[in-house]
């Protein structure tokens, strides 16, 4: 599936991959930094999301994987780096496993390859298509920020709930089913990509154990946990995130 996408600066690309519930604009904080070092950055809306196609669901995770590939295949690049977070890191933990010829490397950011939960995810995917968006995007804020962060960007918080609020249901409802059930463990060790992994000490949503378990399952991969974030660490710690990426980025260039 073609999915809706942005390209910024030249250079070796990164594809930025977003989180269930909001769409490539997740990633203002990090574009700059890092066409201004150097990179051609691809962010792309997951299916279900922004501005690309909502076919119906349910989705999975080879769906969400097949359409990067895709999209690598439309802009003729032939390997690119990956930086997913949460969501966008499952795509990325499934593409380190099925299309590593087209990974130069992964970062997989605030996330998980087991979620659990299932039955929360089923929910909110019968919840969504019943009642919309309102509710799972009231709710979104509090598991993104911590109630620090809000309380000192409440336009941002606003902001970043109408993106949530904005998502096709169906989209959003799908992308649920993706990740219910989901178990991408085995194929762990076998990833070659150079692999960051990036965890919020305060997440309760994916807390640090599901990125401990997926760096110490990825041959060489390397674990860092920030402080003071929640679940949408790339924007509640741009600076530190980004500099983390940056540094991944340029060893494995
Ligand atoms: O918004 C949430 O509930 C947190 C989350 C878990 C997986 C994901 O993409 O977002």
């Amino acid at each position: 599936m073609k999915v809706h996408y942005e390209t910024a600066g030249d250079g070796d690309v990164v594809v930025l991959s977003n989180s269930i519930g909001s769409n490539l604009r997740m990633w203002e904080p990090q574009v700059k930094p890092l066409t201004d070092n150097g990179f051609r950055v691809v962010r792309y809306d997951t299916r279900g999301h922004g501005q690309s196609p909502v076919p119906p669901g349910p989705y999975s995770i080879a769906d969400l994987g097949g359409d990067v590939v895709e999209l690598l295949d439309t802009l003729g690049v032939e390997a690119a780096h990956f930086v997913g977070l949460s969501l966008g890191g499952m795509t990325g933990a499934w593409l380190g496993q099925h299309a590593p010829e087209r990974i130069r490397s992964l970062a997989l950011t605030f996330t998980s390859v087991k979620p659990g939960n299932v039955d929360m995810w089923t929910g909110r995917a019968k919840q969504v298509r019943a009642e919309g968006m309102d509710q799972i995007a009231a709710g979104s804020i509090g598991r993104w920020f911590t109630p620090d962060w809000i309380a000192a960007h409440p336009e941002l918080a606003e902001e970043l709930r109408q993106m949530t609020a904005t998502t096709p249901a169906e989209g959003y409802a799908s992308c649920c089913e993706a990740i219910a059930g989901l178990d991408l463990t085995a194929g762990l060790a076998a990833i070659t990509a150079p692999t960051l992994v990036i965890s919020g000490a305060d997440d309760a949503a994916l807390p640090p154990s599901h990125g401990q378990a997926i760096a110490e399952a990825v041959p060489g991969a390397r674990f860092e946990v920030l402080g003071h974030a929640a679940h949408l660490g790339s924007y509640e710690q741009a600076d530190k995130f980004t500099e983390l990426v940056l540094e991944h980025l340029k060893g494995t260039r």
